[in-house]
């Protein structure tokens, strides 16, 4: 057993293979599948994946592994296995796809510290000497045989951490301690003088107390700086340290500890199905469709309290615009320091100390975003996914999986249960459920006999007719002078995708373009400037129109900065706070927001996409979005689906506690079927209109789809590419199959490439992955040489 097969860091087409590599004499029964090595390949140094150890090679000169990059193994046996099945179904590359499943702190440059963390053997002892950490360098160079090393890593006796190159990724704080016996601590005592009381404190404190004492605590304690500590450190009394500390950006946080709820009926039957298949070990997926406000998460929370007394584990997804201190509070207050959150707002370093807290099994439960699915859990019992619609649980980049895929690999590979919550449920996930291949279960009612709110739907064109050009309609005016009045709060939803602020000249209409992409710049007021969304491009906003030198150039459009200003004006009374890019950039913004509004210290709460999910407050009764429709027009076959349950989850968030909800709809096509739907509350007549829209212009769920995008410098190069690409697989693939292109992209130029793309509508069509495979292999030189693009997108959610 001294060969190891190797996936080595070169994502490219030739290399996507397995290769053989002899196991040096020190590192044999030290390598395991799953660990990263070093490696000679061609004449440098890389990265690679240790699949298996075996016996056997497929050729006779191997090269020699040439160091270990992990002690313990980074991917389990199952993440190894999800790794071929994912590069596999997403058309990536096998490296690409094992990469994807580490934290990214362990892709960067790194250096290998190793830190006491336990009684170590006495061979490892002079590596540390008083320490507690040592670079991993010096052990290489003890002669000490990796193999004890690694027995003392899996007694839990030390650990090897990847200190990566940038600050930010390894904190410590500064230790003080005393580097004297207590004897001598005494008889220096007795020579201070008497007035430096504040130094004899400290040195007190070390005599009745002794041991290690963080600086910032000790200084805080006796009401002192550290000039007073300055004279004890520089005697050689006391010693000072930096300590590594693993993060925890929630520990300060005091989080209330809640109890499980008393279910009500259609909670407790919902959770039955899910326990019995928890204890059975009996892979299967459900569908949690429940209304908003209908306790889902205590659902959740239940099914997961089961499987922790079970001795297993949990991971829960949630999107990463819901991923707020309220939503993390909820699963920390039940289950405290047992759940890591992986977050994307947190620092590379703070993601990496959560992670590890899952490898070491330090935790049980993995609250998080759409990474979050390949939590290194061995003994994994559930898997939830919230809002499973969401579109942001697609990675649009390589490798290009959604982790509803993922979640049901892991979950039949452990055997345990796959929820699926939503509200709105994607048509895929619902359709499923109807065809019974998912466990439908329901959640009709809110709890607690709360009513779903009231709707109003505002034709904003008959408030034009009747004179207001306002962006609130007359009727939202008043109810919200009402609320103020009541001192009730009202949550104001500004959808921003597709509805940008654009400057265009009153005179001739011009509008002011990226002179990179196809697109028009967007308006930023706090600069002056105007900004392309798409390749970063900037200029000056322009006081006379380029094209006629008219000086009536105007940016249109409703930002929030915009509609905060018209509050200010209609209602000078309101307190608003308002939530979007622009506020919430610093960290802790957005809890800080949050907390402001949930304390009541503001009437109105403004804001985009990341205020209409997961937000509970008791005394919001009017909910008011000022364009519903704006998502509508996109050029996108999801938009009536995308409009319905953004619509459905803002309103979601009015009246929700005892108080009744109201909410009013703003828009210009109030006789829209998901405008409509959405107002009358009602999932199931959406689902059913939509699907016969699916169907007749076969789209999923009906059909799957692959989306090819070229993109080329030279316009006619992309487009005669996209057209080859078109013929080759009109040629390869059944005739069950319907291709659309060669077309120009809905953004038809990024960064001053070209987009042309096609489509591929298919029901079975076993040999699509291995046709595209060979297309985008004779493509290979090309794509190198003559900087050609070939994106494939299988399943895609974003059409542009
Ligand atoms: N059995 C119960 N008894 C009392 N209160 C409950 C119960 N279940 C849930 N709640 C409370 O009801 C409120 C709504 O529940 P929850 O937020 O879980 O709903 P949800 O279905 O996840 O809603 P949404 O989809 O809108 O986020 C919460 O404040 C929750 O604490
Ligand atoms: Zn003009
Ligand atoms: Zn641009």
């Amino acid at each position: 057993m001294n060969i190891a097969k190797v996936v080595v860091d070169v994502p490219a087409s030739q290399t996507d293979r397995v290769y053989d590599y002899l196991i040096p004499e020190e590192l044999i029964n030290v390598l395991q599948p799953g660990m990263r090595v070093i490696v000679p390949f061609g004449n440098r140094r890389i990265m690679g994946f240790v699949l298996e150890i075996s016996s056997s090679a497929e050729v006779d000169k191997l090269k020699e592994i040439q160091e270990t990059m992990d002690l313990l193994p980074a991917l389990t046996p199952e993440l190894l296995d999800l790794g071929v099945w994912m590069g596999e179904r997403t058309l990536s590359f096998h490296i690409t796809a094992l990469q994807a499943m580490l934290p990214q702190a362990m892709k960067a440059t790194y250096q290998k510290v190793l830190v006491r963390t336990g009684n170590i053997p006495d061979a490892l002892l002079p590596l540390f000497q008083e320490e507690d950490t040592s670079m991993y360098e010096q052990f290489e160079h003890s002669g000490v045989p990796l193999a004890v090393l690694q027995q003392a890593i899996k007694a839990g006796q030390i650990e090897l951490r990847y200190q990566v190159n940038s600050k930010e990724t390894k904190k410590t704080i500064r230790m003080i301690d005393a580097d004297k016996s207590v004897e001598e601590l005494q008889e220096a005592l007795s020579n201070v003088n008497a007035r430096a009381m504040k130094q004899r404190a400290l040195l007190e404190h070390f005599i009745e107390e002794p041991g290690q004492i963080a600086q910032k605590h000790l200084l805080e304690m006796y009401e002192t700086t550290g000039s007073t500590l300055k004279p004890l450190l520089d005697a050689g009394l006391l010693r000072s340290y930096d300590k590594e500390v693993l993060r925890d950006p929630y520990k300060d946080k005091q989080i209330e500890r809640t109890r499980p709820l008393q279910l009500s009926d259609s909670q407790a039957k919902a959770l039955e199905p899910i326990l019995e298949s928890i204890q059975s070990e009996a892979h299967e997926v459900f569908l949690l469709h429940g209304v908003t406000g209908s306790g889902k998460t205590e659902v959740y929370l239940q099914a997961i309290q089961q499987v922790l007394e079970k001795g297993q584990e949990a991971i829960v997804l949630v999107p990463e615009i819901a991923l707020t201190p309220q939503t993390v509070n909820r699963f920390k207050g039940r289950f405290g320091s047992e759940v890591a959150v992986l977050h994307s707002a947190l620092s590379a370093g703070e993601k990496y100390d959560e992670w590890r807290k899952i490898q070491r099994k330090q935790v049980k439960v993995a609250v998080g975003a759409r990474s979050a699915i390949f939590a290194p859990f061995e003994n994994l019992g559930i898997i939830i996914i919230d809002e499973e619609h969401e579109t942001s649980y697609k990675q649009e980049d390589h490798p290009k999986y959604h982790a509803r895929d993922i979640a049901v690999f892991r979950g039949e590979y452990h055997h345990a249960p796959v929820v699926l919550g939503s509200a709105t449920p994607s048509l895929e996930s619902y359709a499923r459920a109807e065809k019974g291949v998912y466990h439908m279960l329901e959640l009709p009612e809110r709890v607690n006999h709360a009513s779903m709110p009231d709707y109003q739907i505002i034709d904003m064109r008959d408030e034009l007719h009747a004179g207001n050009r306002s962006i609130f309609a007359r009727e939202l005016l008043e109810q919200m002078k009402e609320r103020i009045r009541r001192k009730e709060q009202i949550v104001l939803f500004l959808n921003r995708r597709g509805y940008s602020t654009f400057v265009m000249c009153r005179d001739c209409g011009h509008t002011v373009e990226c002179p990179h992409c196809d697109i028009t710049l967007t308006y930023h007021r706090s600069s002056e400037q105007l900004k392309c969304h798409y390749c970063g491009y900037e200029e000056q906003m322009p006081s006379i129109c380029p094209a006629c030198e008219s000086d009536t150039i105007r940016y249109f459009g409703t930002g929030t900065q915009k509609v905060e200003e018209s509050l200010t004006q209609l209602l000078p009374e309101a307190r608003v706070i308002r939530m979007d890019v622009d506020t919430t950039r610093r960290k802790g913004a957005h809890e800080k927001l949050l907390g402001a509004f949930g304390r009541g210290e503001a009437d109105i709460l403004l804001g985009t996409q990341m205020i209409a999910k997961g937000l509970d407050f008791e005394r919001v009764t009017l909910v008011g979005v000022l364009a519903a429709d704006s998502m509508l027009h996109l050029p996108d076959f999801r938009a009536a689906e995308k409009t319905f349950q953004l619509l459905t989850q803002v309103s979601g968030r009015a009246g929700r506690h005892s108080l009744p909800g109201e909410v009013i709809i703003q828009t210009y096509s109030p006789e829209h079927y998901s405008v409509e739907l959405a107002a009358a509350g009602d999932y199931r007549p959406f689902f059913q209109t939509e699907m016969q829209t699916r169907r007749a212009f076969q789209y999923p769920p009906y059909y799957y789809l692959a989306l090819l995008t070229v993109s080329h410098q030279n316009q006619v190069k992309a487009m005669q590419t996209t057209q080859t690409i078109v013929q080759l697989l009109q040629k390869h693939l059944s005739d069950q199959v319907r291709i659309l292109g060669p077309t120009p992209s809905p953004l038809a130029r990024i960064k001053d490439r070209y987009r042309f793309q096609c489509m591929v509508k298919y029901k079975n069509e076993p040999n699509l992955r291995d046709v595209i495979r060979r297309i985008l292999h004779h493509y290979e030189d090309a794509r190198k040489k003559e900087d050609l693009q070939i994106h494939v997108d299988l399943q895609p959610y974003s059409l542009m």
